[in-house]
């Protein structure tokens, strides 16, 4: 198969979606791999080092989107790129379509095939081309919260850890999955104390025996919610219903009750964020400030740290893109039965559910999606 790498084009977004290494071994398979030149080079990949592992450079992306039967991004393929988006192209990448309604209905347009990296989902919910994206972001939460909660920065001027004889800050992080449990992880490693909410009552168990001391899972509901967030310096937004569009758990009503200068990383903003008052920003202005409370909001927060991003995504993408390149889209779903989740819109059908809710659209079985 001829499989595409496109530079990215989203603003500020570092990271490439294949390494030297991936083309190596998708070259050794028996595929040709184009590479759009300078794709690599915010990530620490030059040119030569593709061409090394037997990339083709192209300079132009129409011609990528032209040649390739696979196209590959690490976000959202941009206005430019609608319109050279083919029949029946594969599009594998981060969608989240359910926070883009313009992206949906450009997608539908191009009646290409799109294979969305944060829908695909094995029997037991994992999620694994969300989960090393997640984990970065849910890490670097942390960092972006402390830095924040610094005077200097905008904030409440406090140390999330405290020091001997003054009270550590308090943490609530919503949602106890990959993003979530790596926040609190950071969180308490630096001596914050954490509130770590979710549904799932086996996940909470799992939590409670598992978390160091100074985080507490704790059962979600609205009342522990507008409680915790009054307590809060630090709020994270880590909820998730695969596909669909976050549910705002916070209302603007309940951040009026937090203290002046506190932070709010709605990591979440993805798929449209948990907070009411949370809106999309980005790295070159990545927070605002309403009711006395800073948010940061960054839909692409990984892209800050490509070099640890780009190989962890590589990593968990190529099995899948090898997959498909050797034996087909069709094949590759029976070996690989979670990326069926994974097609959201096909030829022209929405085939997620979350989406079509999202947007009040018909949703189309994937198996009929291919034939009609
Ligand atoms: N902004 C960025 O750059 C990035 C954003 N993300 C996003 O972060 C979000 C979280 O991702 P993951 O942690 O991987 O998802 P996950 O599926 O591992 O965890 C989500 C958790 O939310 C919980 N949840 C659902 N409804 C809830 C409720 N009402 N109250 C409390 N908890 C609830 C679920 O039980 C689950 O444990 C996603 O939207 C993801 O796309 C991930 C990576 C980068
Ligand atoms: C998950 C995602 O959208 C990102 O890593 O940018």
């Amino acid at each position: 198969m001829i499989v595409g790498i496109l530079k990215e084009i989203k603003h500020q977004e570092n990271r490439v979606a294949m390494t030297p290494a991936g083309v190596e071994i998708m070259v050794a398979n028996g595929h040709s791999v184009l590479v759009e030149k300078n794709a690599g080079a915010a990530s620490g990949f030059d040119d030569e080092s593709y061409a090394g592992a037997g990339a083709r450079l192209v300079g132009n992306p129409a011609d990528i989107f032209a040649d390739a039967e696979m196209v590959m991004h690490v976000k959202e393929p941009q206005p430019s790129e609608y319109d050279l988006i083919r029949e029946d192209q594969i599009v594998f990448t981060y969608f989240h379509f359910a926070a883009y309604e313009q992206l949906t209905h450009a997608f539908i347009r191009t009646r290409g095939i799109a294979l969305a990296y944060e829908t695909i989902e094995d029997n037991n919910g994992g999620l694994p081309l969300l989960i090393p994206m997640s984990e970065v972001a849910g890490r670097m939460a942390v960092q972006e919260a402390a830095r924040y909660l610094e005077r200097t920065h905008g904030g409440r001027g406090i140390l999330l850890g405290g020091v001997t004889g003054v009270p550590p800050a308090r943490v609530l992080v919503l949602g106890g999955g990959t993003v979530g449990t790596n926040a609190a992880l950071m969180a308490c490693g630096l001596g914050a104390q954490v509130d770590l909410i979710d549904t799932r009552l086996d996940r909470l168990r799992y939590l409670s025996a598992t978390m160091p001391k100074n985080c507490v899972p704790i059962m979600s509901s609205p009342a522990i919610i507008r409680q915790k967030v009054s307590e809060a310096d630090v709020i994270i937004g880590a909820v998730l219903l695969p596909g669909a569009k976050t549910p705002k758990l916070i209302t603007r009503e309940m951040v009026k009750t937090m203290k002046t200068g506190s932070v709010i990383v709605d990591v979440a903003i993805d798929q449209g964020g948990c907070i009411e008052t949370s809106r999309p920003t980005t790295h070159d202005d990545p927070v605002y400030e309403i009711d006395g409370v800073l948010h940061y909001c960054v839909s692409n927060m990984p892209g800050a740290v490509p070099m640890t991003s780009t190989i962890a995504l590589t990593n968990a993408t190529l099995p899948y893109a090898l997959a498909i390149a050797s034996n087909g889209l069709l094949e590759a779903v029976r070996e690989f039965p979670e990326m069926q989740k994974g097609l959201n819109i096909v030829r022209g059908h929405v085939t997620c559910k979350g989406v079509a809710e999202a947007f009040d659209l018909d949703y189309t079985p994937v198996e009929k999606s291919f034939y009609e």
